[in-house]
């Protein structure tokens, strides 16, 4: 927290505070209030799916007049079907929408630890890739190009509870937070049953993983760069011998270049897997993949003729 706060203050940079209202976010809050209260507004998401979601943004808002914080409360509109997922993207494309209008660098959110060791263990127990077993990114991009910056990733909930309980403030309690229907909620009912599991050991290791992803990327895209040609629509790559890990980030790249979307990274090891094996392309997303004589050919997958 302290290093994301000093680099920020010497780069007079100005921040989001992401504040659900919830013990980790009210903690964020008051450690970044102790810092710099000039530099940072703070943002609350109204998903407006539970009917009391409307008095408990106003609670916050509540509660940074109360500390001298600039507060604003942004109603979004959430889409049917996945209803966490669909949340979750409404609610960073608000927040980054906001911040990028005011011209702010990121926005703080207060993931912590054991978020990070329940995100990470269901990731080992579905059989992630390395860029899944990262975990939760200390930074991200949003959509909008600003960033999500996590920098309570190595603070256990515990602590960051107590620094609210300290401070008075009544904290908004999510009862999906503990609702068992969500794997979520398992595994971390499983974690607070198993002392021995240390959520920050898990925590360290994650933000390793994500040096070494970074790492990776930086080593495929600088070859990638070296051995990719355009004709017209086309992408066409002419791999070094280089690691499968590597490839496969390749693969997405040319796979995005050449128009396509919609697709996981599973789904893109899967068809270069078969071309390894002697295939000769496929299609995905709404590319076409023609292998030949060692050149990967990545194109819009031709209109289908109607009859
Ligand atoms: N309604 C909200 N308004 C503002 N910030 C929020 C809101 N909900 C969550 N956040 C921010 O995101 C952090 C993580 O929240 P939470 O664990 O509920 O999200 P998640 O859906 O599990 O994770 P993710 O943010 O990765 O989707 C919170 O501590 C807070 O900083």
């Amino acid at each position: 927290m302290r290093e994301v706060w000093t680099a920020a203050v010497d780069a007079h940079v100005r921040f989001g505070v992401a504040v659900s209202g919830g013990p980790d976010s009210l903690a964020l809050l008051l450690l970044a209030h102790g810092f710099n209260r000039d530099q940072f507004e703070a943002v609350t998401v109204d998903h407006r799916l539970r009917p009391e979601s409307g008095e408990e943004a106003a609670r916050v808002g509540a509660i940074c007049a109360r500390l001298g914080v600039r507060h604003t409360i942004l109603p979004v509109e959430v889409a049917s079907g996945n209803m966490h997922d669909a949340a979750r993207e409404a609610r960073y494309r608000a927040m980054g929408e906001w911040a990028l209008g005011r011209g702010m660098y990121g926005i703080l959110t207060a993931h912590h630890a054991d978020d990070q060791a329940e995100t990470v263990l269901m990731r080992l127990n579905r059989g992630s890739g390395p860029g899944g077993l990262c975990g939760i990114r200390a930074m991200q991009p949003f959509p909008s190009g600003v960033s999500a910056i996590r920098p309570l990733l190595q603070w256990r909930k515990a602590e960051l509870e107590a620094i609210v309980a300290e401070s008075g403030l009544d904290p908004v309690r999510d009862p999906s937070n503990e609702d068992p229907r969500f794997d979520r909620a398992r595994i971390r009912a499983a974690i607070g049953e198993a002392g021995w599991l240390d959520a920050v050991a898990i925590a360290r290791s994650a933000q390793y993983l994500q040096q070494a992803d970074l790492a990776l990327w930086t080593y495929a895209t600088r070859d990638y760069e070296r051995t990719v040609e355009y004709e017209g629509d086309a992408v066409v790559w002419r791999p070094d011998d280089i690691p499968r890990a590597a490839r496969l980030i390749c693969v997405m790249r040319a796979l995005a270049e050449a128009g396509g979307d919609d697709f996981s990274m599973a789904d893109a090891a899967r068809l270069h897997d078969a071309v390894m094996a002697g295939g000769k392309g496929g299609t995905l997303g709404g590319v076409e993949l023609r292998f030949r004589k060692g050149e990967w050919r990545f194109a819009p997958e031709p209109p289908r003729r109607n009859g």
